[in-house]
This record gives structure tokens, sequence and C-alpha cells, in this order.
């Protein structure tokens, strides 16, 4: 999966950190300016940190940086869950490669990200992160952005052909500039690390966008709860409502399917036979009959029957189909669907990016589910549809199974993108 892209973020991770190494100085703890690794000059009440010395040197960055006078951290990635980056970096580092990493990375222009996160560190200077970094520190360097224009043009270059859409490519490059570029670095692990963390930080940007505990909205919403399939034809709509069918019974809920494309020939008896293997009530009409009276069928079967979850296929149609987007407007004035799931195929590249814009213009969408991810090597699909879409991608197709279904979890995306070979 993805095999093409995590080939070329593995070439500009080489790139950026030979970049890196040429510039690096070693440090002896007692040429170490205080500045390099104080990590407790906040001050709570106006949370603003220390600004660099080379901060007037820095190229404008269009993330750290918010309106003038505005905090200027080390910390990148803007949280769409509303907890605290300590946390999440903290959780996030433990996981993937624990003592390592960012935990040993300190910029001048403020605290490491995670110990923005930790406890007041109220005797600055004594005790807490800043100490502790000084006794492990190695080295130190700055990357000047000429150092990385070539690794970083090789990079936009190598996205672009992994189909990652224009924007979402430029938004990475601008994030690994801000974290790179043009601030003193101590480092207590290796260069490496540096380069790696903030291509992670970068790339987590852009493919978090949106994300929400599926789970547990599941859990909180009134039932049954109605979810609508969306997307064009042959992608996986019908196997991706049985995978999720099979989702929902293995944490405990009931589910009924709705064949609401009363459009296709056959559509009927395929996802029957999804139903039969899985052993789930389907609720179908004629071919050419109302999708809308299909669904709220199915609301009141499920009603009737203590029935948890409702599954409604529809047909695949072009956004650009008014006589079929007019559908999904009646579906959703009749049932008031809880979710409209955006289902495309991760093959399909830019397509499947620019499906994910329109789709969203057109009918609103809660979030997509990428199917096919097991036959994509580029992952520019992967990578772009949140970003582009505003929402997130909630699960991913990895194969024709039933359990071929992966929860889409960032981390985890990142890890697999950067995994060493
Ligand atoms: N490898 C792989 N194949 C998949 C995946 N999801 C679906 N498929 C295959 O893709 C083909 C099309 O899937 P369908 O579920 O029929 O697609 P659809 O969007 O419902 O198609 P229409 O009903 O024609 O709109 C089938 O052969 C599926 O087995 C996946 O995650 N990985």
């Amino acid at each position: 999966m993805f095999d093409n892209l995590k080939k070329k973020l593995g070439s500009f991770r080489e790139d950026a950190e030979e970049a890196a190494e040429e510039n690096v100085e070693d440090v002896e703890e007692g040429d170490l300016e205080e500045d390099d690794l104080e990590t407790g000059d906040e001050d709570p009440s106006t949370n603003e940190t220390t600004t660099s010395v080379d901060a007037a040197a820095d190229p404008p960055s269009s993330r750290n940086e918010g309106a003038e006078g505005a905090p200027k951290t080390a910390v990148s990635s803007d949280r769409q869950d509303g907890s605290s980056d300590g946390d999440l970096e903290t959780d996030r580092d433990e996981r993937t490669d624990p003592g390592a990493g960012r935990a040993g990375v300190v910029s001048d222009d403020g605290p490491a990200d995670d110990a923005t996160g930790d406890e007041p560190d109220e005797d600055s200077g004594s005790t807490g992160f800043g100490r502790k970094a000084k006794s492990l520190v190695k080295g130190k360097f700055v990357i000047e952005a000429e150092d990385l224009e070539g690794p970083l043009h090789e990079l936009e270059m190598a996205l672009l052909s992994s189909d990652v859409e224009m924007g979402v490519a430029e938004e990475i490059l601008d994030n690994i500039r801000d974290e790179l570029i043009g601030e003193t670095r101590t480092f207590t692990t290796s260069t490496g690390d540096v380069v790696e963390n903030a291509l992670r930080d970068a790339i987590y940007d852009v493919i978090s966008v949106g994300q929400f505990d599926f789970d547990e909205r599941i859990a909180l919403e009134d039932k049954p709860v109605t979810i609508v399939f969306t997307g064009v034809n042959g992608v996986g709509k019908t196997t991706s409502i049985a995978k999720l069918s099979r989702y929902f019974e293995d944490r405990g809920y009931s589910t009924v399917v709705a064949n609401g494309d009363t459009y296709r020939a056959g559509a009927n008896e395929q996802i029957q036979e999804h139903a039969d293997r899985l052993e789930t009530k389907l609720i179908a009409h004629e071919q050419g009959g109302d999708p809308a009276a299909v669904l709220y069928d199915a609301v009141e079967y499920a009603d009737a029957n203590d029935v948890d979850i409702v599954l409604g296929d529809t047909a695949g149609r072009l956004h650009t189909d008014e006589g079929l987007m007019d559908q999904l407007e009646k579906i959703d004035r009749v049932v008031g669907p809880d979710m409209t799931l955006f289902v495309d195929e991760a093959v399909a590249g830019q397509d499947a990016v620019n499906r994910a814009r329109e789709f969203d213009a057109a009918a609103e969408i809660d979030g997509t589910i990428l199917t096919k991810a097991d036959a994509d090597s580029n992952g520019g699909a992967a990578i772009s549809v949140a970003h582009v879409s505003g929402k997130p991608i909630l699960f991913l197709g990895v194969g024709q199974g039933y359990d071929d279904l992966e929860r889409f979890d960032p981390d985890e995306m990142v890890d697999r993108l950067l995994a060493e070979e």
C-alpha cells in the first residue's frame, strides 16, 4: 500500500538529513546558551513564548505565526479534536519511538513540542525539561532556505507525481519549511529524527483534518442511526456497506441495509447476496422505484424492530447529474440521515480528490471511505481528500473481504508512510 509514496518520502528524508548534517556543529555543554534550551519562559497569563534570537531572520511562516504579537511556538499541528498538542505529541511519540525523536528536539524559539503540554516549569532554568535536554544534547544546526531548496523541489515533484493535490503538496512543503528552516535546533538523538518529525507533522497536519471519533459518535446518536452512502459507480459503495454492516455487528449493533440504488439493473440481487452472507435484513423496492421511499421504509423497519443502524446504498452518480443529485436531496428531506458518507477509490488518485471536493459541495458529506487502498501505490488520494474536502477520511477499504476495512488513523497512516523498508 502506498509504496511509491513511501519511497519518495524516504528520498526526501535522506536529502534533507544530508542538508542538516552539513550544518551540524558539535555542542559542548558549556557552550550552550541558556536560551538554546530554556523552556520556562512562557508567561501563562499571555501564553507568550520567548521568540527566537534568529526570529528576525526567519522566513515568514504561514502556519505558526498568527496575528501580530501572537505566540510563535515550535508546535506545528493544529489539532482538530480540541485536545492539547502536548498530550497528543506525547501519545504519538510514545507509540512510535519511545524516548527518541521529538522529545529530544529543541529549537531556540521556544520549548520542545512535548514540553508545551507538560506541567508548568515553575522554577524555570533550574528544573524541568530545559535542564534535562541540556544534559542530553548532541549538536545543533541551522538549515537555511537554500539548503533545502533542492530536496523540497524534489519532494514537490514526488508528491505531485503521486497524485497529491497541488494545494495539499504546497501545504506540506510550507509546513516543512516552517519546521526546519532558519531556527537553531539542538538535538539529542540525530538529525534524522529532526527531519522525520518535521515530515511527520507536515503530513499529519493535512491528513488529520476534521477527524472525529466515529465509534463515539455512533454510540451517542439516537437509534436508529441512518447512514447514507454516495459516490460514483463501481468504486465499492455496496461492498463498503457490507463491510460496515460487519463492523457494526462486531461492535454489538444490529443493522438493516436499504437498497436506494433503484436505478441499476441487478443492484437488488447484488446487495441481497451480501445481506444473505451477513445475515442482515435488506429493504428493497422494484427497480425504478423511489430511493427515498426505500430508505424511509428501512428506517420504519429499524424503529419497529429495534435495529440500531440503517445503511442506505444509493445509485452511483456524478455530482453533475442533476436528477440523481435531486434524489439525494429528497433522501435528505425524507429521512434526514445522521451521516452521509462519500465513497471513492484510492486508485482513482486526483479524480477521487476532485470528486470528494465536488460531492461535499453538492451534498454535504460527513466523511469519506477510501476503498481499494490495498491496490494503490501512490497514496495521493489518501493524503489529499481530507484537506481538500474539509471532511475526514473515516475508513480505508483494504481488500474484498468483509473484514478488509480499517479505521483511518492519521497517526498510523504517517507511521506507515514513514516506516523504514
Ligand atoms: N481490492 C479491493 N477491491 C474492492 C474494495 N472495495 C470494493 N472492491 C471491489 O470493487 C468492485 C466494485 O465494488 P461495488 O461494491 O460493487 O461498487 P459500487 O460502488 O457499489 O458499484 P455500483 O453498485 O456499480 O455503483 C467489486 O469487485 C469489489 O469487490 C477494496 O477495498 N479493495
